[in-house]
């Protein structure tokens, strides 16, 4: 049987400077994080089914692996880098089992191999190419449109709250390294988890859970203030759009969980807009891996709504957008079920050169669509903005 072997090794460095190839997954938090390159073995599914089905092909995948784990921290042995659609339609979700990792967390660094992997010369990162954005003369007023017509259902009582997105397309002017691109955004957002999985590229905010043994947590986000917003996170709007959030998230883990603190809101600044946040904590009552609890918490009501059922058929109705694996889960997880799982937001699709920017905001009665189209806008800032610094790599 193929082995997976896992050793400590010194301290490696920036991550990114370790990642020998464009199509590396990386995935990066502070200090800490994980770069993998080469493929031992990928599985691409769609559907409602999507996260049991994959779970399911990583186990029958561990099934034939001999595992030599000499580091037995979250994370290592045998780790899959996940990328899943928000939507339950025909989409393409994700997950990776690279050939070589190397990782840092907790004070320890260690490189996992999957078989006998050589170790062709890499490559440097290449700077980012010029980006050609696609206007859309039309879309502030579809966006007012759709806006106002969400108040609408939501004023008649028809739902509470609908997330409302929007993309914008550009065409890359030459090839796009991730690794230049998470490389910035990780400098501009330290504190979010900074990922690269399979062509999708961002910085997200917004932990839909982490599990580390019986530990869990999750950060919800919702209710958002921007340079010129002027409009501050003090409002009842945002409580009551913040609060459904929250409520949302702590019902799911409430079910998993022997104890579980749900801590008051704070605020959360970026480098690019400010957010309210809740910090949950607890313990789990028993043993379910981290994409399982992720899977329950998906969509929750920061990138869907709430009714969930009314949100959802809302905003099919009115986006008239494939979200693709947007606002879907992005994350990793180990053979023992540990694993962090962000909702993927601040990020763009790359396919060829064609990019795929996305951004979207949470409506509740009180909403005015010119000040959602501004955070939309916010939001995108943190891939355009990538954009239109200088093309050099640090
Ligand atoms: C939907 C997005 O963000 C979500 C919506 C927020 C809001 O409405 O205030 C804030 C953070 C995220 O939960 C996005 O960034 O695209």
């Amino acid at each position: 049987m193929e082995l997976v072997r896992t050793v400590p090794i010194q301290d490696p460095g920036p991550l990114i400077d370790a990642a020998p190839f464009a199509d590396s997954l990386l995935w990066l938090h502070g200090d800490e994080g994980m770069a993998g390159w080469g493929i031992a073995a990928r599985f691409e599914v769609s559907g409602p089914g999507r996260f049991e089905h994959a779970r399911r092909w990583f186990r029958q995948w561990l099934a034939r692996r001999n595992v030599d784990d000499r580091v037995g921290l979250p994370g290592s042995g045998p780790v899959a880098f996940g990328s899943f659609t928000f939507d339950h339609g025909p989409g393409r979700s994700v997950f990776v089992i690279p050939q070589v990792l190397i990782a840092r967390r907790g004070g320890a660094s260690w490189m996992t191999t999957v078989g006998d992997p050589c170790h062709p010369d890499g490559t440097v990162p290449d700077p980012l190419p010029n980006v050609r954005w696609l206007a859309e003369p039309d879309a502030e007023e579809r966006w007012h449109k759709q806006v106002s017509r969400a108040v609408e259902d939501i004023r008649a009582g028809r739902l509470h709250k609908v997330v409302l997105a929007r993309d914008v397309r550009g065409l890359l002017g030459g090839p796009f390294d991730p690794r230049t691109a998470v490389s910035r955004l990780h400098d501009r957002f330290p504190g979010c988890w900074t990922f690269a999985v399979d062509g999708l590229v961002g910085a997200s905010p917004e932990l839909l859970t982490g599990r580390f043994g019986r530990m869990v947590k999750s950060l919800v986000l919702a209710g958002t203030d921007w340079p010129g917003g002027a409009i501050g996170l003090g409002t009842e709007k945002t409580a009551v759009e913040h609060e459904l959030a929250a409520d949302s998230a702590e019902d799911v883990l409430r079910a998993h969980c022997s104890q579980l603190d749900v801590h008051e809101p704070h605020e959360l600044q970026l480098a690019n807009v400010t957010h309210l946040a809740t910090r949950i904590s607890g313990t789990l009552s028993h043993n379910v891996d981290a994409l399982t609890l992720a899977s329950r918490l998906h969509p929750t009501a920061a990138v869907c709504g709430t009714p969930f059922r009314e949100a959802l058929s809302l905003l099919r109705e009115l986006e008239n957008l494939d979200r693709g694996r947007y606002a879907g889960p992005v994350g990793w997880q180990d053979a023992r079920g540990d694993g962090e799982w962000c909702i993927a937001l601040r990020c763009a699709e790359v396919k060829g050169p064609d990019l795929r920017l996305f951004a979207g905001c949470g409506i509740v009665g009180d909403s005015n669509p010119a000040s959602e189209w501004h955070e939309t806008e916010a939001k995108l800032g943190a891939i355009r903005d990538l954009f239109a610094e200088p093309t050099c790599v640090k």
